[in-house]
Parts: structure tokens; sequence; C-alpha cells
């Protein structure tokens, strides 16, 4: 069986996959991995992937050393199923790749957008021939509710919780719209352009935040929680015995 680790900038994600299939997925800090030990005793683990975002704590980077099984950290130089075209492959957050891997084992021989929407949104692109091209990071859900409060004087912090208005009414619906408006009309913006130069473009919709999608592209978007999971998954096999 292999772990799967995917630790972005506010949650960390842990995976068991039995070959192809996913049997457990937890969603944690990522300052401390407390549910390694458990995890280890519970299954016949043989190797495992980390795939990291942010620097780790000692403890966290104690825990990974300990486990009794070879780990593959991911990184620029590990070999992939995909090409990488990004540019600079080396500051490349590998998230983003492993999403793209995850899509592209779905559907090999399709134009991809991926939507991980986290932390961050990120859009990737993966073309039909498997080349990962990139794309764009633009500012998560909590993060646009916080910078509205944190940068202005008196906006107050506001939460996916309460009216939802297309056109805000007052403060906190003002605020709210703003942020959940926008994030759908900006993914939707991506999609309506990327579909004139690829017509057979599909998307995927992965990440933390669950928001709905009520606009008129909703018929080619897979959601799918657990891409980059299953990503990173693939890229482990891919690299079998290499570890
Ligand atoms: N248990 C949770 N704790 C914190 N945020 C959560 C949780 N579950 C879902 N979320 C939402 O998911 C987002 C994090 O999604 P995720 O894709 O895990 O981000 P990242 O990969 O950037 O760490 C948060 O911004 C929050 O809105
Ligand atoms: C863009 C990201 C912050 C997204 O991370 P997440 O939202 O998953 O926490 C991460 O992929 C990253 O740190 N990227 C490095 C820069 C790059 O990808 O070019
Ligand atoms: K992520």
């Amino acid at each position: 069986m292999n772990l799967i680790i995917d630790i972005g900038n506010t949650m960390a994600k842990v995976a068991l996959f039995n070959v192809g299939e996913m049997v457990e997925v937890l969603t944690e800090s990522n300052q401390s991995l407390g549910c390694l030990k458990a995890l280890c005793s519970k299954y016949p683990i043989e190797q495992g992937i980390v795939a990291t975002v942010i620097d780790l704590n000692e403890k966290v980077l104690a825990d990974l050393a300990a486990l009794p099984f070879p780990l593959l950290w991911l990184n620029h130089q590990t070999p992939l199923p995909v090409v990488n075209l990004y540019e600079t492959p080396e500051t490349l957050g590998y998230d983003r790749m492993a999403a793209v891997v995850g899509a592209n084992e779905q559907f090999p021989h399709r134009d991809i957008l991926v939507v991980d929407a986290g932390t961050c949104i990120t859009y990737e692109f993966i073309d039909s021939k498997g080349q990962y091209h990139g794309g764009n990071i633009s500012p998560g859900m909590q993060m646009r509710f916080k910078a509205l409060h944190q940068f202005t004087g008196r906006l107050p912090l506001v939460g996916t919780d309460g009216r939802k208005l297309p056109m805000g009414r007052d403060t906190e619906t003002a605020i709210r719209a703003g942020v959940m408006k926008g994030m759908e009309y900006e993914i939707s913006g991506y999609i309506e352009s990327m579909k004139h130069k690829y017509p057979e473009l599909l998307v995927f919709l992965t990440g933390g935040d669950e928001f709905s999608f009520d606009s008129s592209v909703k018929s080619i978007i897979f959601a799918d929680r657990f891409l980059v999971l299953k990503g990173l998954n693939r890229i482990l096999n891919y690299n079998n015995g290499r570890i």
C-alpha cells in the first residue's frame, strides 16, 4: 500500500492507496502529521510520497524520517509521467503538478484545465499530448476575506456563512458576494476563454473550498476533491523501484 501526503499552505491531506484505490483519507494540520503513527500500525504500507509547498517544522520532519518504508520527496528532479514545460521547475509547487498528473491519468488524451481552490486558487493547463504548460495563481477564498479585513480601515472579517446575494445589500453581503461571486466569475472566465482555444477542453475542480457553481459551464466540470492525492499516487507508482 502507498502512503500519500500532500502538505498545503492551510491543510495537510494524507491518504492510503491500495494500487489505484484510495482506501482512507484524512485532512489535518500541516504543523503536526499526528495521524502517521496510527496509519502505519493500521495498514501494511510499503512506500510513500510527500509533496509540500511549505517548509516543514522539526517535528514533522522527524516523524517523516522515522517512517519504516521508503519515502519519495517530490521535487523538480522527480521523474514524471507527463512532460513538464514549466520554465522554473525548481520553484513550481508540486501540488500543482500532481493535480494535472491526476487529471491526465483519468483523461490522458484531452486538453484539461484544473482549478484547485485552496489557500490559493491555482489554474493548471495540460494538453492532449500530456504536456503541462503551467497556469495561474490567484488568492483563495479565505485569503480574499482576510485581505478585505486586513487591508482596510473598517471592513469586518466575513465568512461564507450567511445570506448570499448576487449583489450585496449591506456590508456583509457586499463582502461575501464580492469574494464568492468574484471567484465564480473568475473561474468561469478562465473556462470560457480557454474553451475558445481548446473547444474539447475538460475542467476539473478540486481543493478544500467547496462552492456551488450556478453558471453555464457546469456541464464540463468534474469535481474531484482528491485529484492531487491521486496524482501523487500515480507519480509514486511511476517511480516504483527508483526510491
Ligand atoms: N478542516 C478544515 N480546516 C481549515 N480549512 C478547511 C477545512 N476543510 C476545508 N477547509 C477549507 O479549505 C481550504 C483549504 O483547502 P486545501 O485545498 O486543503 O488548501 P491547501 O492545499 O492550500 O492547504 C481552506 O481555505 C478552507 O476554506
Ligand atoms: C501556488 C501555491 C501556493 C498553491 O499552494 P496551496 O494553495 O495548495 O497551498 C503552491 O503551489 C506554491 O507554493 N507554488 C510555488 C510557485 C509556483 O508554483 O510557481
Ligand atoms: K492544494
